[in-house]
């Protein structure tokens, strides 16, 4: 192919429309093969890839001059690690802009064995450019391949493209098929739970509140520009109304009415406040003032009442826990915590199984399982990136997951726990944070324990109870429940974990929570009807990519880290 057809051809696919050029894409890009399927070969069988035609797309990563004006490009398209060596002869295409970090090419050749060269052992020599994406080196916010994780977080939309992150995504995406396996072969169900809530499963107020953004602002305001502002006597004939629909709720449900009547008299009180609302926000209009200056209130609460993004998808489980017997899900889930720490964020994934018919001595065994079975699924099937990760930043990363594959988990009562701190710092040892029974045990004390005093996981289980949160058994010594959580090396707290408290007390404890008891009716119905011992646990999926990739920071275990003050 001539230069200047190449470059047209290459020009009309960056640009692809819906029309015309798409059909030339289709016909060009349908036999594209995954470099992995070329480059990663366990059997070191490379002489059946000679003379075969392939076709692959990718990005360049490095570039290096050959003979007569040529160019040899490192080719990845985050199907693996590694690259493949692209050929590319002198009259191909503009080399100067091809061989560029970041460029995206599509090219078809032959594949040959190069005689002699240790480091790549195929390479494809290029007999037609397909697509060229180019790449202005001045604007690239990413031209060398070695660049601090710190620096391309500045990039979350580039970062895909730079190895740490590609392999990240790919031992998440390992572990997320290992989730899967485990528990659908346990014979769990994979339930999806819902994103919003009106309850805090956690009870502890870190939810965010869902509110929808006011897309009628605008109209009301052209209205307005029509029609007078509401008079002030008709706003409190309004707040009237809404005040004489809400004493005919309160009397129904006193006086033990019908379900259908309450429903009626809620409904219309809803109605009531809906066009109170809106004379309100007319009233706070004047016209010609905009919006974003802040006059009108553009939010508004759509379920009628305060929903909250999830912390935790548990109290659902167990609805489903307790009809289907086991149960997980996999979702994301919403803290709003201010912990600016290397293990937190604002959004993280959680996998919670929850099962019915377990105590916790079943959960914790569950949990052991579970965390070896994804050790071993990495160790099996994502070697060249735990390689990558153990050469770049953790030494001990592959150690560490063979050891726990392997080592039978320690388990140690709380109270255990802090009489061995108390313990070390009597003999000298120091911590950042104090170590008292009744205080929760801080990461430095999780790593203490799992790095130094253990060196393996831990399970510290029977927590005090108020630390933990309302949904959890009371143990007979009355002070603790049955609450458990995993402790890993490198990160300290994996999973947490409780077996769930029965009707009475139940009640008990979301009232001495100050929770709003009409918000977990339907939740202590589950322990009303049919009620039985059930138990589960949440794992920071996060958190286990930290684990295994050996990685220091949090954000880079998540494709777009969300923490406060960022979530662009
Ligand atoms: N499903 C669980 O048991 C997890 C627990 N709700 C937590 O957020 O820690």
């Amino acid at each position: 192919m001539a230069n200047g057809d190449s470059k047209l051809l290459g020009a009309q696919l960056g640009v692809l429309t819906s029309n015309g050029t798409a059909s030339i894409a289709k016909a060009e890009f349908s036999d594209i093969v995954p470099i992995r399927s070329i480059i990663v070969r366990p059997d070191d069988d490379w002489s059946a890839l000679a003379g075969q035609q392939v076709r692959v797309g990718g990005w360049v990563k490095t570039a290096r001059k050959g003979s007569k004006g040529s160019r040899f490009l490192q080719l990845n398209d985050g199907s693996c690690l590694g690259n493949l060596q692209v050929f590319v002869e002198a009259d191909k295409v503009d080399l100067g802009q091809l061989a560029r970090t970041g460029v995206c090419v599509v090219v078809g050749g032959v594949l040959k064995l190069p005689p002699g060269d240790k480091e790549q052992k195929v390479e494809l020599k290029v007999e037609k450019m397909v697509h060229v994406g180019p790449v202005d080196p001045a604007d690239y916010p990413l031209p060398k391949t070695s660049l601090p994780l710190e620096f391309v977080r500045n990039f979350v939309h580039l970062r895909p493209r730079t190895c740490t992150i590609s392999a990240v995504i790919r031992i998440r995406s390992a572990l997320a098929h290992a989730t899967h396996i485990f528990f659908l072969e346990r014979g769990f169900l994979n339930v999806q739970t819902p994103i919003m809530n009106c309850s805090d499963c956690e009870g502890a107020g870190e939810m965010f509140q869902v509110t929808t953004l006011f897309s009628e602002g605008e109209k009301l305001e052209k209205d307005l520009l029509k029609n007078p502002p509401p008079s002030e006597a008709d706003v409190e004939a309004a707040k009237f109304i809404v005040k004489e629909k809400g004493d005919v709720v309160a009397l129904l449900k006193s006086s033990k009415a019908s379900k259908m009547d309450i429903g009626d008299a809620v409904a219309e009180l809803k109605r009531a406040k809906e066009n109170l609302w809106k004379l309100e926000e007319r009233s706070k209009i004047q016209p010609g003032i905009p919006h974003k200056e802040g006059k009108i209130d553009y939010t508004r609460d759509f379920f009628g009442r305060p929903t909250f993004l999830t912390v935790s998808g548990q109290l659902q489980l167990e609805a489903y826990a307790c009809s289907l017997s086991k149960a997980y899900s996999f979702g994301p889930t919403f803290r709003a915590e201010k912990s600016h720490t290397t293990r937190h964020l604002a959004e993280f994934w959680m996998v919670e199984p929850e099962m019915a018919f377990a105590e916790l001595e079943d959960d914790m065994n569950c949990a052991e399982a579970y965390v070896k079975f994804m050790c071993e699924w990495l160790l099996e099937k994502c070697h060249e990136d735990m390689e990558f990760f153990a050469e770049r930043y953790d030494k001990s990363c592959i150690d560490r997951l063979r050891m726990v594959a392997s080592t039978p988990f320690e388990r140690i009562t709380y109270t255990e726990a802090v009489d061995l701190l108390i313990e070390v710092v009597k003999n000298g040892k120091e911590f950042e944070n104090h170590v008292e029974w009744g205080i929760d045990l801080s990461s430095e004390h999780e790593r203490y324990l799992t790095e130094v005093k253990f060196q393996k996981p831990v399970i510290v289980y029977n927590y005090p109870k108020d630390i933990k949160a309302f949904y959890m058994r009371l143990n007979d010594d009355s002070e603790t429940v049955a609450a458990m959580d995993v402790l890993v090396p490198k990160v300290g707290e994996l999973i947490g974990a409780p077996e769930q408290v029965h009707l009475i007390l139940q009640s008990i404890l979301i009232l001495e929570r100050g929770l709003p008891v009409d918000l977990y009716q339907w939740y202590l119905d589950l322990r009303r009807f049919g009620t039985v011992k059930h138990s589960g646990f949440g794992l920071g999926f996060e958190r286990m990519v930290m684990f295994a990739t050996g990685l220091d920071n949090i954000k880079d275990c998540i494709p777009n880290p969300r923490i406060e003050g960022r979530a662009d």
